[in-house]
């Protein structure tokens, strides 16, 4: 990346600002995979646009997939029709998650050989849960045994599926992944976690919400299911038409700046009921130091520039780590981040680099095994790296609402989540920020 580091803009003395949040990825790469293995056509509405989500659309198109692109305000609309899957065809993941982990399982559906590959750090983030398991089951899948990309998928035009094992504990979405495609299986799939862990529950709950929404019969843990066993009948799904949420994890840096620098943010559409992990922000921000209430427009975010510290466990929500952390070093108290360690296989080692980025401004943060110990100091300016991942660009923004001379390197890999995050900042800061959502 050759671009000049993006100057990170200070607050305006009290924040007053409505925003409107572009749709979550997570519901958003979901929505296109159930559609995708429908029996009829159905419409995403209001879809992410980022990286991630346009690398799932696109390798889905490869695989034989129609998404037409029927515009619209507000992020305006897919139609997806679902097609009989074909290989060969190749699948570029990016470094997205959700498609090296939730596409391997669809492309067993298709008849003939998926390559999948991606970004360098592809490479290097786990993936064994998912290709152990489909071979358990039945797949022919050929990679350079270490269990991570590039691989290819042998597609047989169907798998058996049944009962699977799968040690979970570096990745909520081995699960995800298997239970997505497993209604389409002959005898659909039961995946047992293994792992002594299991990071981002929340995420697997919206896959198991997705799903029944779908049509499909899920039993879960959470229904008496037996501890840590999900399991997905076979049958056919149903094809939506779906609106996707705004992406609440990619809320916490619009909230954090009420928290940070003092005054309001208002994130409009922020739903009433919702399996997004980000919806935790709400009492972990407000044991930080802010307020919030749910109002007609969206959700209320009020905070006084006092911010507090936390001893806390993220598991089920490690993707609001970064922000938390950023917020966390401008805090009047210590803080303890705990339950994280698998951020170290997220886009970067999410633990190494916060610690590392957040000390060479002044601070005093020490990784633990399992988190982060952040002791607060007065932080100074400086070139923040990034890494390439979103959520530590976003966490340098913060810090730079209320520290001077923040330079935020590669801004522009906040789009893997969030196109232009730093239209969407400055217009924040100048009391607007995003085109009214109401009437899409
Ligand atoms: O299923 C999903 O949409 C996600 C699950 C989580 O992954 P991990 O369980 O690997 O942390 C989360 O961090 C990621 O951003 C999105
Ligand atoms: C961990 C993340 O992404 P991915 O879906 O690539 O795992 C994230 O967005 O914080």
């Amino acid at each position: 990346m050759t671009d000049a580091p993006w100057p990170a803009p200070k607050a305006p003395a009290r924040l007053d600002a409505t925003v409107t949040v572009p749709g979550s990825k997570s519901v958003t790469n979901r929505a296109l995979v159930l559609a995708a293995l429908a029996a009829d056509p159905g419409y995403v509405r209001r879809p992410l646009r980022s990286r991630d989500t346009l690398l799932m659309a696109e390798a889905l198109r490869s695989l034989g997939v129609v998404i037409e692109d029927l515009g619209g305000p507000g992020g305006g609309a897919w139609r997806v029709v679902p097609a009989p899957l074909h290989g060969p065809a190749r699948v570029d993941v990016g470094n997205a998650g959700t498609v090296m982990r939730f596409l391997p399982p669809l492309a067993v559906l298709a008849d003939g050989p998926i390559r999948f590959d991606g970004d360098p750090r592809s490479h290097e983030r786990p993936l064994h849960g998912v290709i152990d398991a489909l071979r358990a089951l039945g797949a022919r899948i050929d990679d350079d045994g270490r269990g991570a990309l590039p691989l290819t998928v042998h597609g047989g035009g169907g798998l058996e599926g049944g009962p699977v094992d799968v040690d979970a504990s570096a990745s909520s979405q081995f699960v995800s992944a298997l239970l997505l495609s497993g209604a389409r299986y002959n005898q659909g799939v039961e995946v047992r976690n293994t792992g002594r862990t299991l990071p981002s529950l929340p995420h697997i709950r919206m896959t198991v919400d997705m799903l029944r929404r779908a049509g499909a019969q899920v039993d879960s843990p959470e229904d008496g299911g037996g501890p840590g066993v999900w399991r997905v009948a076979p049958g056919a799904l149903l094809g939506r038409d779906l609106v996707v949420e705004p992406d609440l994890s990619n809320a916490a840096p619009f909230l954090a700046a009420a928290l940070v620098a003092g005054g309001r943010v208002t994130v409009r559409d922020w739903p009433e009921s919702t399996t997004q992990p980000g919806d935790r922000l709400r009492e972990i921000f407000t044991e930080m130091g802010g307020s919030c209430a749910l109002v007609p427009e969206g959700l209320a975010f009020t905070g006084t520039g006092t911010v507090h510290g936390i001893d806390r466990d993220l598991h089920e929500v490690g993707e609001l780590s970064p922000v938390i952390a950023a917020v966390a070093a401008l805090a009047d108290g210590p803080s303890r981040l705990r339950g994280i360690g698998h951020l170290r296989l997220h886009e970067t080692d999410r633990l190494a680099a916060l610690a590392r980025e957040l000390n060479a401004l002044g601070g005093d943060v020490s990784e633990t095994e399992d988190g982060l110990e952040i002791r607060p100091r007065p932080l100074h300016g400086g070139l923040f790296r990034t890494y390439d991942d979103h959520r530590l660009a976003t966490a340098a923004a913060v810090l730079g609402l209320v520290v001077d001379g923040i330079e935020v390197e590669n801004v522009a890999t906040t789009g893997k989540t969030l196109p232009d995050f730093p239209g969407l900042w400055t217009a924040m800061l100048e009391g607007v920020a995003g085109p009214l959502a109401s009437g899409v």
